[in-house]
C-alpha cells in the first residue's frame, strides 16, 4: 500500500470552480491545504487515498471557488447606510455624506463602521476587499484582527479632514502605515486619492512619483459621472483621464473606479498605459451615474474587476448581488444579451480584482501554491433547483446568503453560515448608537 500524505485539511464538495484560465467547473473534488496554502485540487476519491488529513469537511451538495474580491468601496460607509437616498452624487455627497463625515468621522467610527462591513462581507463571501477611507491604520488593524484580506488605500484631498491636515500629512501617515504593515500576510497599502475634483495638479503628481518610489498601487474615483467630465473640460481644458496621464498618473498601478465616460480617447489611453478599471454597477445605477461599458473595456483587453462602493450608495455589499448587477446592467447598456458573460462577471469578482491589487500571484484563484482564500456556496437548497450549469447559476441565481464556508489564508472564518470571530451582539449595540446620533445630526 502506497503512503499517505499529511495535510491540515482536506475540503471536498461536488463542484470545485477553480477560476483558472477558461472556468472549468470540476466534479467531487476536493482541495487540500496546509498551514495557509493550498497544496492540491484533486477527485474526492484520490483525494482519499493520498491524504491524511487532521480535519476532512465533505461539504455535499456545495460549490468551492476562490473568495470573492470587493475591488472598491468604503468600509465604514456601512454606518451611513441609507443616508441621503434617491439623489445624484454630488447632493448625495454634498448635502448628507460629507456633513456627517465632518462631524462624526474619527478612530472609533471606522473601527465599529469597519467591522460591520467585515461582518457583512465575510457573510456573503467576500474574502478580500479594497477600502478607501479615512483612519486607514484603523481599517487596516481592524481587518487584521478579524482575519480578511485588504488593500487599504490611503486618502489624498487637497484639503484638511479629521484624519489629515493635507496632502504632505496624508502621505506621511500613509507611508508610515506601509512601512508598519510591510510584513503582513492580510494587508496592503495603496495610494487613494480621492477623485480628479477634490485633487489640484501637485498632490496629483506626488502621487504618481511616490507611488512609483515605493511600488504601490494607486486607486482613484474617476469619470464617474459626465458632470464630472464637463467640469474638467472647463477647469483644466481636459478630460479627467487625460489630465491623469499627463499628471504621470497612468499606468498598470492604477485602479480607476466607476469610468461611466468613456470616448475613445480614453479606452486608447486604459489600454496603452495598462490601467485597471473597478466597476460598481449597483452604486451607478443607484446615484443615476451612468453604465461603464466593461463588454467594450473586455474586448479592448482592459482589466475589468468588481466592487460593491460603499454602503451608504448601494445599500449592501453582497458581491453575489453585484455580480448579478453587472451581468443584467452590462446586457442591457450594450443592448446585448450575449455581452457580460456569466464566466466573464466571475472574473472580475476574482481574479481581476486580484490582478488590479497587484495581488493575483497569492489570490483570486483556486491552485496549488496560492493562498487558501476560499469559500463554500450551497446549491443545494429548493430555492436553487434545478442546478443546470454552476457558473450561470452562481450569477443569476445566487445570493450571498447561500454562503455557508469561508476561510481566508487557510483559516476559518464563515463555518455553517456562522462567523467565528465577531461580537455582534456588542458591534449591534454600538451600530444602534450610532444611527440615533448621525440621524438626530442629519434632521438639522
Ligand atoms: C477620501 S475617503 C473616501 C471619500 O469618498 C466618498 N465617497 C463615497 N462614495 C463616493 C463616490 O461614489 N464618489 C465619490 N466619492 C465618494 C466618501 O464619502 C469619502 O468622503
Ligand atoms: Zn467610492
Amino acid at each position: 500500500m502506497s503512503e499517505t500524505a499529511a495535510v491540515d485539511k482536506l475540503i471536498s464538495a461536488r463542484w470545485v470552480l477553480p477560476m483558472t484560465n477558461d472556468g472549468t467547473v470540476l466534479d467531487n473534488h476536493s482541495i487540500a491545504i496546509t498551514s495557509n496554502r493550498i497544496t492540491d485540487i484533486c477527485p474526492t476519491e484520490t483525494a482519499r487515498q493520498k491524504y491524511q488529513a487532521q480535519e476532512t469537511l465533505d461539504l455535499g451538495n456545495q460549490l468551492l471557488m476562490p473568495g470573492l474580491i470587493n475591488a472598491h468601496g468604503h468600509a465604514a460607509m456601512t454606518l451611513l447606510r441609507g443616508l441621503g437616498n434617491d439623489l445624484p452624487l454630488m447632493e448625495w455627497l454634498e448635502d448628507h455624506i460629507w456633513p456627517a463625515e465632518g462631524r462624526f468621522v474619527d478612530e472609533e467610527f471606522v473601527s465599529d463602521g469597519t467591522q460591520l462591513a467585515i461582518a457583512e462581507m465575510l457573510r456573503t463571501g467576500t474574502t478580500c476587499f479594497s477600502d478607501m477611507y479615512f483612519f486607514p491604520e484603523t481599517v487596516a488593524e481592524t481587518a487584521q484582527n478579524h482575519g480578511i484580506r485588504v488593500q487599504a488605500c490611503f486618502p489624498v484631498l487637497d484639503f484638511p479632514t479629521n484624519w489629515g491636515s493635507g496632502p504632505e500629512d496624508y502621505f506621511q501617515k500613509g507611508l508610515a502605515l506601509h512601512d508598519r504593515v510591510r510584513n503582513s500576510n492580510l494587508v496592503t497599502i495603496a495610494f487613494g486619492p480621492h477623485a480628479p475634483y477634490t485633487n489640484s495638479d501637485e498632490p496629483l503628481k506626488r502621487t504618481a512619483t511616490l507611488a512609483e518610489q515605493v511600488d504601490l498601487p494607486i486607486q482613484i474615483h474617476l469619470h464617474e459621472t459626465a458632470g464630472e467630465v464637463q467640469d474638467s473640460i472647463q477647469n483644466h481644458g481636459l478630460r479627467p483621464t487625460r489630465r491623469l496621464a499627463e499628471l504621470g498618473l497612468m499606468s498598470p498601478r492604477t485602479q480607476c473606479v466607476h469610468m461611466t465616460q468613456v470616448d475613445e480617447h480614453d479606452l486608447n489611453l486604459l489600454k496603452e498605459t495598462g490601467a485597471h478599471v473597478l466597476h460598481c454597477p449597483e452604486a451607478n445605477m443607484k446615484l443615476a451615474s451612468g453604465a461603464c461599458p466593461i463588454q467594450m473595456l473586455m474586448d479592448a483587453g482592459v482589466n475589468v474587476a468588481l466592487g460593491t462602493d460603499g454602503a451608504a450608495s448601494n445599500n449592501n455589499l453582497d458581491m453575489f448581488g453585484e455580480m448579478q448587477s453587472a451581468a443584467l446592467l452590462g446586457k442591457l447598456s450594450s443592448m446585448d444579451a450575449g455581452a457580460a458573460k456569466a464566466i466573464d462577471i466571475l472574473r472580475m469578482a476574482t481574479i481581476n480584482g486580484a490582478c488590479a491589487m497587484g495581488i493575483d500571484d497569492r489570490v483570486g484563484s483556486l491552485e496549488p501554491g496560492k493562498q487558501a482564500d476560499i469559500i463554500a456556496v450551497d446549491l443545494g437548497d429548493i430555492l436553487a433547483q434545478p442546478v443546470y450549469d454552476p457558473v450561470p447559476h452562481l450569477v443569476y441565481n445566487t445570493n450571498g446568503r447561500q454562503v455557508t464556508h469561508s476561510w481566508v489564508a487557510g483559516e476559518p472564518r464563515l463555518i455553517q453560515g456562522e462567523l467565528q470571530r465577531m461580537d455582534l451582539h456588542g458591534l449591534r449595540e454600538r451600530v444602534q448608537r450610532w444611527q440615533i446620533a448621525i440621524n438626530e445630526a442629519d434632521q438639522h
